[in-house]
């Protein structure tokens, strides 16, 4: 199933600037990108490969579709059976974002992949349901910091990502792949940090384990993740059951998965690999575990 990403956040607060800096930073990550109107995608920048109606696709092996609202659905349709890694949608500054995560929830063969919800530093006052908007939100992108000299805090309590001009880390969206690699299987070699190097203030920590770990103490521990451990992926063994994990900001979700040793990579900024390295161990199972406990982490499963 595709990962679906939702970008929303009031009109001109940068989403277009952001969905391109994900076009431009995503090396081969072949991205489905559904807009309004994609006269606003720098596609000058990309080599244009074919043009069909409302789609384009990019050298780079990404799509770009411009659909209105009402055929919105039936463009998901038809990208979910194409060869992509992830599909993003740019909520116009109007929509509704709990509207578009609804559609995503229902859309046949895809997942939900997270709310990211774009705000601008300096003209925050001005979008209305600010608060219940982030409400929904799964990882708050704070832009236009260049323009104030202090960051403002928001009433929200999903991680805040302070940047100019949309700058983020695709990592911490999605996979990130490197250019020119064959058919994705995810593997290892998936789990490394194949980020570009622009985003150098995040760190990320990798943990290997061979004992299952404990579903409630695994649990805990992602509810209680430093504020800046902004992604968190890869497989995680428990007693009962193997999983891959994906986080995006506050948003969790397990697939369950053939048994795998315990791969994680976490990914964030001013975190302490070797806390977290401990913290992680001490989720080793040491004691019986009870189907009971599994629905700590089947609350999450996809
Ligand atoms: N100073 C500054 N300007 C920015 C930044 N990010 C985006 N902009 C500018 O803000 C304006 C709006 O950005 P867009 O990316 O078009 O915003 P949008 O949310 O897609 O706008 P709508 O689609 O109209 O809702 C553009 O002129 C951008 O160049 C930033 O970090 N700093």
């Amino acid at each position: 199933m595709i990962p679906v990403v939702v970008l929303a956040g009031f009109l001109g607060s940068g989403k277009t600037t952001l969905l391109n800096h994900l076009l431009r930073t995503s090396g081969g990550t072949r991205i489905g990108v559904v807009v309004n109107d994609f006269g606003r995608i720098n596609i000058d920048a990309f080599a244009v490969s074919a043009q069909v109606d409302s789609m384009v696709t990019l050298s780079n092996g990404c799509l770009c579709c411009a659909v209105d609202g009402s055929e919105l659905d039936s463009m998901l349709e038809k990208l979910a059976t194409a060869d992509l890694d992830v599909i993003v949608i740019e909520a116009s500054g109007l929509a509704e974002p709990a509207a578009m995560v609804r559609m995503v929830l229902q859309a046949p063969g895809v997942s939900y992949g997270g709310l990211i919800y774009v705000v601008d530093a300096v003209e925050l006052g001005a979008v209305p349901h600010l608060e219940r908007d982030l409400a929904l939100a799964d990882l708050v992108v704070l832009n236009k910091v260049d323009r104030v000299s202090s960051l403002p805090s928001l009433p929200c309590s999903a991680p805040v990502l302070p940047v100019t001009y949309g700058q983020i880390d695709p990592a911490l969206l999605f996979e990130v792949r490197p250019p020119d690699t064959g058919p994705r299987q995810l593997s290892f070699d998936d789990l490394e940090d194949h980020s570009t190097h622009a985003h150098a203030s995040y760190d990320s920590v990798s943990f290997e384990c061979d004992e299952p770990l404990h579903p409630k103490l695994f649990m805990d521990f992602l509810s209680a993740r430093p504020e800046g451990l902004f992604r968190a992926k890869g497989f995680v063994r428990f007693p009962l059951g193997t999983f891959i994990l994906h986080t995006v900001g506050a948003y969790v979700s397990f697939t369950p998965v053939d048994e795998a040793p315990t791969q994680l990579v976490l990914i964030g900024a001013g975190i302490d690999p070797e806390s977290l390295t401990d913290w992680l161990l001490a989720c080793v199972a040491d004691g019986p575990v009870t189907e009971q406990d599994m629905l700590w982490v089947l609350r999450y499963a996809r």
